[in-house]
């Protein structure tokens, strides 16, 4: 049976990255996966937007939605304090057993837990299940429609706390513009766009950072 896109990007990092060096890890996938094959990780130049507000905030508890490969759940846990901890939400069991091995090649895996499902049945059970009081800090990168259902059910779930920190991939493409209309136009988040560009292409995109007021 041939392998897939995601095989071949985990088999290039365990051949070629240097096991416990998470930022070799991330320069690793990026080298594959803009000379090789592309793939949809945030990559190094929204990596920075991703980087920057996570060092700006720094999250006790992150969440991120949409694991893949494990390339940005690699690029936040290295710049968590100690004690601190991402919990990542992945359904694909392929995607989240290679991510496994890309977090644990990286050296992180004591600051990640892969929550294997779909959103909509974990982050219900994430105060309860998951010891969770708040999150700090929610990285959405999952299917781009499911943005705004799931930041209406992680307020249901009363998980957001002022000064909460949402950020959102692909604003432009593949966009979210229903996400967009909602929280920009939602009085208890303060929004800000960050325009860069889709990984590994010359195309416009952009990240969204929304502050939750409380
Ligand atoms: C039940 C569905 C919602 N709940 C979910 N719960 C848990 N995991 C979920 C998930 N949805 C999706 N996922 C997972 O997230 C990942 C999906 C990400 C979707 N991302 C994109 O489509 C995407 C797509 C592009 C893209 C851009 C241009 C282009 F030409 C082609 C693609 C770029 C990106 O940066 C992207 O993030 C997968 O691993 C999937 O298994
Ligand atoms: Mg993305």
């Amino acid at each position: 049976m041939n392998q897939s896109k995601e095989q071949r990007i985990l088999n290039f990092v365990l051949q070629n990255a240097v096991r416990g060096d998470p930022r070799s890890v991330m320069d690793t996938i990026d080298k594959y996966c803009s000379q090789k094959e592309w793939a949809m990780n945030v990559g190094d130049e929204k990596g920075l937007i991703l980087d920057k507000t996570v060092e700006e905030l720094q999250p006790s508890v992150a969440l991120e939605l949409g694991t893949y490969c494990g390339y940005s759940a690699v690029r936040i846990a290295r710049l968590l304090k100690a004690g601190a901890r991402l919990l990542t939400v992945e359904f694909n069991p392929e995607f989240a057993a290679i991510a496994k091995q890309i977090i644990e090649f990286a050296g992180v895996q004591d600051k990640v837990k892969i929550l294997e499902g779909p959103s909509e049945e974990i982050i219900p059970q994430l105060k309860k299940k998951y010891e969770v009081d708040t999150l700090d800090f929610v990285f959405l990168d999952h299917w781009k429609d499911r943005y705004t259902p799931d930041t209406i059910l992680i307020q249901e779930c009363n998980l957001l706390r002022k000064g909460s920190v949402l950020l959102a991939d692909n604003i432009i493409v593949p966009g979210a513009p229903e996400f967009l209309k909602y929280i920009r136009n939602n009085p208890r988040f303060q929004c800000t766009n960050y325009p860069s560009h889709l990984e590994y292409m010359k195309v416009e995109d952009a990240m969204e950072k929304a502050v939750f007021l409380g």
